[in-house]
């Protein structure tokens, strides 16, 4: 292994002998490892997610991934005949419907068909270093809010993007995997039977596998070893990451803090739904080891158009799904269950005729149920990217052939984490109640090992020196959004509105927190390894004093990020809120049949990121389908 390394260290550029010549020292060196299986069909290439001049390399890259049959989508090999009747429909294999179909396929005698829109997921994104290769690429839905007076104007077309994963697994496959679960008040906050912070322990360890009990990172008594989704921090950390967290020592953070024990002000290395440098999306975790089960079906590729509902009886009775141009009916004999994320279980909805009245009679869509809070009440954290250099580091490529190596036989190195994404750290602004919720969430992004031209360590990835941003995000925003459809058209993408920094509070508080990050740019520990603001001025804002308040405010307008944390546009809520879409056990109220599992149930958005709280929402809700259906057996699994 040595004199293949060192051999392909010296040898490697892009001519293309020497490139066949590494080539067959690679294969050589694979050869070497137990014999692995090729994919099924995939949805998008490594290379199309890159520059073009990254194609040879990067499709290389990707011939030497498929290689190893741990890190391809062994689900998409499977595929079910259409059902003309099953008990469920599943509609979506995200973060919950993965969860769904799995637990509710635990009852042998329950026929559960899970529907996905998108198909397998490509191998590279088991690959945590191409965490952003595949977002805008053929399995991200590519979503694009309206355009806003006063947010995201730089961007093209005043139109910020929202990613979200078509693909099995759903936007497990695009996140950054970190695990984390909220603080106690956020749950206690919804004032919902069964879900407060303590009742909701339960939910999350029955998901979690954490492979890291007994660590400092761990806090005794609020994790579990036994269930199906892999917890822990990645193999491989930059250095930078260990200078970050002595700056935010420095500064009188605390260090190490437990993101599942309840999130509060401290940085830390965050754990992540991994196992060992592989992604572990919620399919890979969830439904891969159950797929052999008998009575669950798989389509993916199938579109659902909508959900058929009794007008009369007011019940769901079925869905409509396209399938490669051919349009079928599946009935259920117990519910639908609409698992379809933030954006699209409520166009779900709505294309079903349960919605805000006028609304869907403007688009001629029968009105079965005038429900006002669909669509309304679209929550997401707000965040905006502040630039770094790290003075006379050069920017040379991370993604070399070592790296590929380090990965390809030991699952380390760059290519086995996410660089400085799974840094985080939270604090209390310090005008807003410290109340326990934390009011700003600091992300860091950069050192990703995600591309190459050639596979050469000294490559320049970047002219101009190392680069990082460090990304303050406000958690508690008043600012509530609206998603209407654009047309009683399924494939096409609903009308997003974000409206963010509609309350008075969000910008200055955003600004603040782009003060914190400068202030941890500052401190000793950072200094000492070169980082430094970039004070390159954002060419939108030239007409104020760089580093002024007018300033940082102009380019939160124009650089606003909306994060990947939409939720709230299905809410459950009590009778007594006019505006909510699901009652507590997660029923469309008002129809029977019909319940919505997802990010788009969450009333009230969370202190962090929303994957866990989401797989949680999907087994507490798998749990009260098993007990309304089988309610003599209150504790199955
Ligand atoms: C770039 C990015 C980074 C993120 N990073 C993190 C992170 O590090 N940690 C974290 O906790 N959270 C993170 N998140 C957020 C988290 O991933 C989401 O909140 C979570 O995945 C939402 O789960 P869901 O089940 O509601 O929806 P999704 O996972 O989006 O699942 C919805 C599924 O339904 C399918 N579908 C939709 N419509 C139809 C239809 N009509 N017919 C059939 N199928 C349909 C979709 O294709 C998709 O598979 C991130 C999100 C993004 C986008």
């Amino acid at each position: 292994v040595p004199r293949v390394s060192n051999e392909i260290n010296e040898n490697f550029n892009t001519d293309d002998e020497v490139l066949r010549k590494n080539e067959k020292l690679l294969t050589d060196l694979l050869d070497s490892m137990e014999p692995t299986a090729t994919t099924a069909d995939e949805a998008g290439s490594l290379a199309s997610t890159c520059p073009r001049e990254s194609e040879k390399f990067m499709t290389f890259l990707e011939d030497i991934l498929k290689c190893r049959d741990d890190l391809g989508d062994r689900l998409g090999t499977i595929v079910s005949n259409h059902l003309d009747e099953v008990d469920f429909v599943v509609v979506g294999s995200g973060n919950a419907g993965s969860v769904v179909a799995a637990r509710l396929s635990e009852i042998p005698n329950w026929k559960v068909l899970l529907l996905e829109a998108g198909g397998p997921a490509p191998t590279a994104t088991a690959v945590p270093g191409m965490y952003f290769n595949y977002q805008n690429s053929s399995i991200d839905w590519s979503f694009r809010l309206e355009p806003q007076s006063n947010a995201f104007l730089g961007q093209p077309n005043g139109c910020a993007q929202c990613p979200r994963g078509k693909v099995l697994g759903g936007t497990s496959v695009l996140n950054g995997m970190m695990y984390m679960r909220g603080c106690a008040k956020d749950y206690d906050g919804w004032r919902l039977p069964g879900w407060s912070w303590e009742e909701v322990q339960e939910f999350f360890q029955r998901s979690e596998n954490n492979k890291e009990v007994g660590s400092c990172i761990v806090e005794p008594g609020h994790h579990a070893t036994g269930g199906p989704l892999p917890v822990e921090r990645f193999p491989h950390q930059p250095k930078l990451v260990w200078d970050i967290l002595a700056a935010a020592k420095s500064l009188g953070f605390s260090i190490g803090e437990d993101l599942g024990a309840g999130v509060k002000p401290g940085f830390t290395l965050a754990q992540t739904m991994q196992n060992h440098g592989i992604r572990m999306s919620a399919a890979k975790a969830f439904l891969e080891p159950v797929m052999g089960r008998k009575n669950l079906h798989i389509i993916p590729n199938a579109m659902v158009l909508k959900v058929i509902v009794d007008p009369k009886l007011k019940k769901a009775v079925g869905v409509v799904y396209e399938r490669h141009g051919v349009t079928r009916v599946t009935k259920v004999r117990k519910e639908v269950i609409l698992c379809a994320g933030s954006v699209q279980s409520p166009q779900l909805l709505m294309l079903s005729g349960i919605g805000p009245k006028d609304h869907l009679k403007d688009l001629g869509i029968p009105v079965i149920k005038d429900i006002p809070g669909v669509g309304t009440n679209l929550q997401n954290h707000v965040s905006v990217s502040v630039n770094f250099k790290v003075a006379d580091e050069p920017a040379t490529n991370l993604l070399d052939v070592d790296a590929v190596k380090e990965y390809i036989l030991g699952r380390r190195g760059p290519m086995s984490s996410t660089g400085l994404c799974q840094v985080t750290g939270f604090s209390y602004s310090t005008t807003g109640v410290r109340d326990g919720r934390p009011h700003i969430q600091f992300f860091f992004a950069g050192y990703n090992a995600n591309n190459s031209r050639t596979g050469d360590p000294d490559e320049i990835a970047y002219p101009g020196g190392r680069r990082f941003n460090i990304v303050p995000t406000l958690l508690r925003t008043r600012s509530r959004g609206v998603l209407r459809l654009r047309s009683k058209n399924a494939h096409q993408a609903p009308k997003i509105y974000g409206n963010y920094f509609q309350d008075a509070n969000d910008i200055p508080r955003l600004r603040e927190g782009i003060r914190m990050a400068i202030s941890l740019a500052e401190t000793e520990p950072l200094k000492r390894v070169g980082v430094e603001l970039d004070r390159t001025p954002d060419e939108n804002c030239l007409h104020h004093q760089f580093d002024s308040d007018d300033y940082w405010d102009c380019v939160i307008r124009q650089r606003t990020n909306p994060e990947n944390h939409q939720c709230g546009t299905c809410a459950m809520g009590t009778s007594a809120n006019p505006m909510a879409v699901l009652d507590h056990k997660l029923r469309v109220r008002g129809i029977r049949r019909l319940r919505v599992i997802d990010a788009s149930s969450i009333p009230d958005i969370v202190s962090c990121n929303m994957a866990a709280p989401v797989m949680m929402v999907a087994e507490k809700g798998a749990q009260i389908i098993k007990e309304y259906w089988q309610p003599d057996k209150r504790s199955i699994c």
